[in-house]
């Protein structure tokens, strides 16, 4: 999704959340300077005409491990789940709440780093961005400049599937997705809420 599509969506989320626009466009710019590298075209060509599975976290990703096929987009602690089930990911999307040494593992094997800088992650980013010094791309929910991207979607699971439809996917398929999950705690209850809405702007009623 271009950004002047996914500006209103995005505006609706601040206001539900309170969340301020000026604490990600911070983030974005502090990102952005934290890095060199920009990865954007090995994403792309992963994506472009396959078939991939976008990875989320949920309990139920361990039965949903034999739907996945062809490349496999993680959304943040889901990687860690499927490489310990001896699958490493092609992307991991990731705010880095769920981040730990696996992902510089998996970096260093060759995964994506997909990193979404956001006003409530600033410690997480400048913690973890100098330490990937595998591929790695920046991304914003705020307006996207140089090296830092925005194709939409807003929890790393849906953002990893508006990324791949962008990118022109020629299937996604979802494994450990449960958008009514109600184990989870109220706020992301509601992430889980937006996350099922921006999918069905995109075709993908979960
Ligand atoms: N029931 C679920 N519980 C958690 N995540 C889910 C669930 N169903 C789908 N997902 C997807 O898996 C992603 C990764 O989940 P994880 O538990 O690592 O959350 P997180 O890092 O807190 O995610 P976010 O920061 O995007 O909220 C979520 O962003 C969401 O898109
Ligand atoms: N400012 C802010 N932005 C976000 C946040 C968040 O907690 N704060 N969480 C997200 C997905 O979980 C995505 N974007």
């Amino acid at each position: 999704m271009k950004f002047k599509d996914w500006e209103p969506h995005y505006t609706k989320i601040l206001d539900y959340f309170g969340f301020e626009r000026e604490g990600d466009e911070k983030a974005a710019v502090l990102s952005s300077e934290l890095t060199d590298r920009d990865d954007i075209n090995l994403l792309k060509k992963l994506c472009e005409g396959s078939t991939v599975t976008v990875c989320g976290n949920a309990p139920c990703l361990d039965p949903d491990i034999k739907k996945i096929k062809g490349k496999v987009l993680a959304a943040d602690a889901a990687s860690e789940r499927l490489y310990k089930a001896g699958i490493l990911p092609d992307a991991i999307f990731t705010d880095l709440d769920g981040c730990d040494e696996s992902f510089i593992e998996m970096n260093d094997k060759g995964t994506i780093i997909v990193v979404h800088a956001h006003g409530d992650n600033i410690f997480l980013l400048k913690n973890w961005i100098p330490r990937f010094k595998g591929p790695l791309v920046i991304t914003t929910q705020s307006e996207p400049f140089s090296n830092v991207h925005n194709y939409g979607g807003f929890t790393d699971g849906d953002r990893a599937a508006f990324t791949a439809d962008e990118f022109g996917a020629e299937e996604i398929i979802f494994a450990g997705f449960d958008l009514d999950d109600r184990s989870v705690n109220p706020m992301k209850r509601g992430k889980l809420m937006i996350a099922r809405d921006l999918l069905s702007e995109i075709g993908y009623e979960i």
